[in-house]
């Protein structure tokens, strides 16, 4: 029997008189690819910490589906999220997380290097994801010296490197020109697409929705609109 990815079942969160998230649902398959959009403030963000487990939102659940049982990621400890979030989930987002200090390499590596890879496999394993994503010969480059373009699609590797289930990205191209921000979304898709990992993508940009395989609308943190490629879902 196959499972769906991820459920959050009837999350709610407030932190003003209007909610973040108002009793929201949402099934995300095995290998989907979904955008997240809807105005500023309609919740996509909480949404993306909570199905992460980030966050954890004030009532509700979410469930995870990897590999061998499923997991209730609400009720694991702070601790235990993190780790979940090292083992399963990549994240991309429009800045931060990357460590303008440390080199390319070093960056990538870091999430191998933490989940105990051993250092000759994570330095194979950096490179190949490198030369994939065009940034051979960067290798030793700090990132605060890199481009935008350059630093995201580290941050795509980065998210990759550890063959997660789910790559969650928060306005992945939202600091880029529209032809950088075409090749990092062509980075990010294609990586997904071919090693079948579910990507979870929030953005304002329609472009980039459109080469998602189902956009969810979101205002005042309900679910608007549920429209697949072939067809418009219930919401
Ligand atoms: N930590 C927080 N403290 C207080 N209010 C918050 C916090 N996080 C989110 N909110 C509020 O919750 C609502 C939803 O925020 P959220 O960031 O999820 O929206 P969003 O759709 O991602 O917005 P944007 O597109 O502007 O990033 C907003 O009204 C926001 O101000």
């Amino acid at each position: 029997m196959s499972y769906p990815q991820l459920q959050a079942l009837d999350l709610s969160q407030h932190y003003g008189p209007t909610p973040a998230l108002d009793h929201l649902s949402i099934t995300i398959d095995r290998g989907e690819s979904v955008a997240i959009m809807g105005p500023s403030g309609s919740g996509k963000t909480t949404l993306l910490h909570a199905l992460a487990g980030i966050d954890v939102a004030q009532s509700g659940e979410v469930i995870f589906h990897g590999a061998d049982r499923p997991v209730s990621i609400h009720a694991l400890s702070s601790e235990q999220r993190a780790d979940v979030r090292l083992r399963h989930f990549g994240f991309v987002f429009q800045q931060g997380l990357m460590l303008s200090e440390l080199t390319v390499v070093e960056n990538v590596a870091l999430p191998l290097m933490l989940c105990g890879v051993d250092r000759a496999s994570a330095q194979q394993t950096v490179s190949a994801w490198l030369n994939r994503l065009g940034l051979a010969g960067m290798e030793d480059r700090r990132l605060g010296e890199l481009s935008g373009g350059q630093a995201q699609r580290v941050a795509v590797a980065r998210a990759q490197v550890c063959g997660p289930d789910v790559v969650f990205a928060d306005e992945p191209t939202g600091a880029l020109d529209s032809v950088t921000s075409g090749e990092v979304l062509h980075a990010l898709l294609e990586s997904s697409a071919e090693h079948g990992t579910t990507l979870v993508v929030v953005t304002h940009d329609e472009s980039v929705a459109a080469r998602c395989g189902r956009t969810v609308r979101l205002r005042d943190g309900q679910v608007v609109s549920d429209t697949a490629v072939t067809g418009v879902m219930a919401p």
